[in-house]
């Protein structure tokens, strides 16, 4: 370098100096040293020359990382665009890092999954990033975002409320008198001089909020009816649980989102939502605990001649099983702010999942017509064609493989927890589980990183599920016994992991299979459901895409619907 040049630096040099202080000199030397030992990533994060066998995802700036790339993407085609990053990583194990969660992994690999969810479970905890995103809807307390002895206490009490009793009794009664509701609906709206289409994801929607607050709650929202008018009644709670899953989705991929809530649209209206959320929370919660004290509450569910009598046998013995889920939390703490975290941690489980399942079904039945008359002459096999239609019992789900093979494939390709995370609690190798027949590498993780994994993306690796694995074919849940008939194939917890695995397995996996085929066998046979055109109200474009949430919503889409010929 000249004089005349170091001069000239020098110079400048005095003259910042001079006009701010050391204090910019300071900043940017700063800023230029962590540049330099940050080129390639955000600060506090490791070197991808420390593991190879990660993918780093390109693009990555000094300091930034991946940051500007995640901002700019926002959530908007999230899953393709980690589809597309899966297929590019060799072991479908990638990694970027972002200001603020830090160092990012995807490892897309049943193998991987294992050890983090069984394997080595205590040392892959939910964290803080969920608690944090999570807390304002879910609270930091409930049984989806604790970890430690809180969530275990949490499982435990639950639990309860999924035993063999419940589902013969209670949760069997409800389905059943929401499913008249949906049928009589249905009835009405196929009759002469009914609309003859309808919103199927509201209806579903409606069906699986209505159902699970009762079975869990005993609460009545009177959302659902046999009258059509009733869907256009708003529900202004679930528009303000929808509202606020969009907004924390945009939480994970947003920097600072804590600080642009206090100002943004998106702030105001998860404030506003929440507020909708916890006081319809508050309303179940209240009365329930004014039934405690004293009053009885007429029965929510009519008993049908001979059937035998559901709601005494909820609110019957003083024994765990039986009891519905709020009531089991009850004899742990009458604190309505603890209770409020159990209603609304079981709605997004109970009502969300099954009623996008659904939603996802009946759009891949359109998709693949050659399935319905399949599951049409399994239902009329097993169980003829009763008057009123089918009201399936749980212990029926076994008698329908077909059936069951369908919907299972139709939660496979779009997963109701499309994505999920875990943050490392202390260093560790994370090994292949099982017979490892791809050479999969052993990954080492450090304290403080984010793992996790994409389902919806895992379902479409051939890698995992043969070369046709974006397809909807229900055949890889089928295989023929001796006789020639068709057996539904269990697939392992971590290839078919959907319902997530070990300790936190999906508590509700039964449930939503059975409220699921009841929905399937009690409608299928009796009506007939077409994609409408746009001229007939069609408010998606086909074929469906999905919703920005942090569960997997399609978009609204509307069917024509009628009435099936004797
Ligand atoms: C097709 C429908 C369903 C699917 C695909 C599904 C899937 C899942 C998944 C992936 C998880 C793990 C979530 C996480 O760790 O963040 C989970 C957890 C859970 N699910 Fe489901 N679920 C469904 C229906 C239900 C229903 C109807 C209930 C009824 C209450 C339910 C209750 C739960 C609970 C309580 C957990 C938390 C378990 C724990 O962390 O210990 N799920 N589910």
């Amino acid at each position: 370098m000249s004089d005349a040049l170091l001069d000239d630096a020098r110079a400048l040099a005095q003259a910042v100096v001079a006009r701010t202080g050391y204090v910019l000199p300071a900043v940017l030397l700063y800023l230029l040293y962590l540049a330099l030992r940050y080129p390639d990533r955000v600060p506090g994060t490791v070197s991808a020359r420390l593991r190879p066998q990660v993918y780093a995802v390109p693009n990555t700036w000094p300091i930034l990382g991946n940051t500007i790339n995640v901002v700019r993407l926002g959530t908007a085609q999230q899953f393709e665009r980690f589809l597309k990053l899966t297929q590019d990583a060799p072991h479908h194990v990638w990694r970027m890092t972002v200001f603020g969660p830090g160092s990012v992994m995807l490892l897309n690999r049943p193998e991987y999954i294992e050890y983090m969810q069984k394997t080595n479970f205590t040392n892959y905890d939910k964290g803080q990033q969920f608690r944090s995103r999570f807390g304002d809807l879910l609270g930091t307390t409930g049984i989806f975002v604790a970890d430690g002895h809180v969530w275990r206490q949490q499982r435990k009490q639950a639990s309860h409320m999924f035993s063999s009793k419940a589902f013969s009794t209670w949760i069997r009664s409800v389905v059943h008198h929401e499913l008249d509701d949906v049928v009589g609906l249905l009835e009405n709206l196929s009759a002469p001089g009914g609309a003859g289409k309808l919103c199927m994801t509201e209806l579903f929607f409606r069906y699986t909020l209505s159902s699970f607050s009762k079975m869990a709650f005993s609460a009545n929202l009177d959302c659902l009816s046999p009258d059509p008018a009733s869907l256009e009644k708003p529900v202004p709670f679930a528009m303000a649980f929808d509202g606020a899953q969009g907004i924390i989705n945009k939480r994970f991929v947003t920097p600072a989102w804590q600080f642009i809530e206090r100002f943004s649209a998106d702030g105001r209206e998860m404030r506003t939502a929440c507020r909708v959320i916890r006081d319809f929370g508050m309303g179940i919660i209240s009365e329930r605990i004014a039934e405690r004290q004293g009053g009885e509450k007429a029965p929510l569910v009519e008993k049908k001649s001979g059937e035998a009598d559901a709601e005494q046998s909820r609110k019957g013995a003083n024994k765990k099983d039986g009891a519905d889920l709020l009531g089991l939390f009850m004899d742990l703490t009458s604190d309505p702010e603890e209770l409020l975290v159990v209603v609304m941690n079981f709605i997004i489980a109970g009502r969300d999942t099954t009623a996008q399942s659904l939603s996802w079904f009946f759009f891949e039945l359109l998709a693949n017509p050659q399935h319905l008359a399949v599951i049409r002459a399994e239902l009329a096999e097993a169980f003829g064609a009763p008057e009123g239609g089918i009201r399936l019992e749980y212990e029926q789900v076994k008698m329908l493989p077909y059936t069951l093979a369908c919907w299972s494939e139709a939660i496979r390709l779009h997963p109701a927890v499309p994505k999920n995370g875990k943050e490392v609690v202390a260093d560790d190798v994370i090994v292949p589980q099982g017979p490892n027949p791809d050479n999969l590498p052993s990954i080492p993780v450090f304290k403080g990183e984010k793992v996790g994994w994409s389902d919806w993306v895992m379902n479409r690796l051939p890698a995992v599920w043969g070369e046709d694995a974006a397809e909807y074919n229900p055949l890889r849940f089928l295989e023929r016994d001796t006789e020639g008939k068709w057996t539904y194939v269990q697939h392992s917890q971590w290839k078919y992991h959907v319902f997530n695995g070990g300790p936190r397995l999906c508590l509700g996996m039964n449930l939503a299979n059975y409220e699921g085929l009841a929905l399937i066998a009690a409608t299928l046979p009796q009506f007939d459901f077409h994609w409408a055109s746009k001229a007939e109200g069609q408010t998606a474009e086909w074929p469906l895409t999905y919703l920005n949430s942090v569960t997997h919503p399609s978009v609204p889409y509307v069917l024509k619907v009628t009435r099936r010929e004797a």
